[in-house]
């Protein structure tokens, strides 16, 4: 089985590789766009960024399952949530869906993002490091590195796989 990954990024490539251990499948990732801004606005934007990505990725690298993990946020009452989600795409029918966990944003960092800067960026200022999105992610900072960016992906693929098997029965 050839299972595609929409992205380069490692906290995403390591949840994949994780959570189909044991299908002993080969492994390809390739940067495929998204389709929707580099920063998604809304939970139906990171979604949809998800699904181009599980389909753009099945398509380019000629697989049997494509995979697409998108970040983004949500605005609530209770201020700037991080959402993220993940889709699984195979040929010819709809896309599998799942959700991640979900955390509010500090004030600081939702001001940046509303003054349009990408979460990205924001992060490694805020953190004084380099490429956090590559890494424990916003979730690991602040959860006080209890969830990772690459647990958190792990759980949202496991949502995947789980649908996709109950789906192939
Ligand atoms: O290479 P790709 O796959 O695009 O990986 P990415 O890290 O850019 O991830 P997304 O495009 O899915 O995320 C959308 C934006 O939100 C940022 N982001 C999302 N979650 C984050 C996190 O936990 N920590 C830091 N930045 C995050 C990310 O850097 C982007 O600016
Ligand atoms: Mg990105």
């Amino acid at each position: 089985m050839k299972i595609i990954i929409g992205s380069k990024n490692p906290a995403k490539i390591k949840a994949v590789e994780t959570v189909f251990h044991s299908y002993q499948a080969e492994f390809i990732s390739v940067n495929v766009p998204s389709g929707v801004r580099n920063q998604p606005f809304s939970d139906e934007e990171t979604m949809k960024g998800a699904i181009n990505r599980a389909y753009s990725a099945l398509k380019e690298g000629g697989g049997d399952i494509g995979i697409g993990l998108e970040g983004g946020v949500q605005e609530t009452e209770y201020g700037l949530f991080l959402c993220n989600w993940g889709a699984l795409a195979e040929e010819g029918k709809p896309p599998i869906i799942s959700g991640g966990a979900r955390i509010p944003l500090p004030k600081k960092i939702a001001d940046r993002l509303h003054s349009g800067e990408e979460l990205g960026p924001v992060m490694d200022r805020f953190t004084d490091k380099e490429d956090v999105r590559k890494k424990e992610g916003a979730v690991g900072i602040f959860t006080n590195g209890k969830i990772s960016r690459s647990e958190m992906f792990t759980h949202v693929v496991k949502l995947l796989v789980g649908q996709y098997e109950y789906r192939s029965k």
